[in-house]
């Protein structure tokens, strides 16, 4: 039996539910001297499509690396669905899609498909139908057994895409999903990253394209390693007196309006 103790703590205990995916806490990263990320604090809610916007060397891929362990903060830590990160055994909780894709190019779509799906601990039928599925979200399943050498590279982004998608993971952490990506199948990417969240698959993605930051549930406004802003585009619309999200980046980020 629970003793009265250890039943007030787990009382206490919040409910893995009600944990932020994601929380980082006033972290630091810099590489020498020069400070790349200058304490970033976060929560990123359950089910929430949240964009990282910024321009290129603000520090976006440098966040993503250290939200999934891959690189460790100087300062500050990171917590994953209440997990302190670095965590190898939470790799199969998240998807993710790096900028440069990780892909074996000697190897078809569905070996690669393979290769990752044993990583995440899928196997018989299960992993069949994810590969057969995941595939058809990013339109290549006529694609499956192609060598990868012979995919263009927005054919490796989309197979990247559906390797993070494999183990319909809880969480997805995509590095600019949609760059080299047509317009056309960018728009089918984004509704299946909708259907995604409306599923309850929190997701955070990088983007320097506004048109697609507006599509997010909220945005953290990364600027020279600092978060200048965070709120929905309407909020951080409305806190500069913009018009345009474009234009919000400039007067959050201490610039002039044109
Ligand atoms: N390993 C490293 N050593 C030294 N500097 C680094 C390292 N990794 C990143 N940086 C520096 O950190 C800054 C942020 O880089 P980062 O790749 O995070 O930017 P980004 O916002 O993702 O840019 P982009 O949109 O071009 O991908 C840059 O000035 C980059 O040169």
């Amino acid at each position: 039996m629970m003793s009265a103790l250890s039943k007030s703590a787990a009382a206490s205990l919040p409910l893995e539910q009600d944990l932020p995916v994601v929380a980082l806490h006033s972290l630091v990263r810099q590489f020498g001297t020069t400070i790349v990320l200058d304490d970033i604090t976060l929560r990123v809610e359950r089910g929430e499509l949240f964009g990282l916007l910024g321009p290129s060397g603000s520090g976006k891929t440098t966040l993503i690396k250290l939200i999934t362990g891959i690189d460790k903060a100087n300062h500050g830590t990171v917590h994953m669905l209440g997990e302190l990160m670095p965590k190898l055994s939470m790799l199969q909780r998240f998807g993710y899609m790096a900028q440069s894709d990780a892909l074996y190019n000697e190897l078809t779509a569905k070996e690669n498909l393979i290769f990752f799906a044993s990583l995440y601990g899928l196997r018989g039928q299960q992993r069949n139908k994810r590969i057969q599925e995941a595939m058809e979200i990013v339109h290549l399943l006529e694609h499956l057994n192609k060598p990868v050498a012979a995919y263009s590279g927005g054919m490796k982004r989309r197979l990247s895409l559906a390797i993070a998608l494999l183990h319909e993971p809880e969480l997805l952490v995509l590095d600019e999903p949609t760059v080299g990506i047509d317009p056309v199948l960018r728009q089918s990417i984004w509704k299946e990253l909708k259907l995604l969240r409306e599923r309850g698959t929190t997701i955070i993605l990088t983007t320097h394209v506004m048109d697609e930051a507006e599509k997010c549930d909220r945005l953290g406004l990364l600027r020279d390693g600092k978060m200048i802003a965070i709120g929905t585009p309407e909020e951080l619309k409305q806190s500069s007196d913009s018009s345009t999200l474009e234009e919000a980046f400039i007067v959050l980020g201490g610039g002039m309006r044109a």
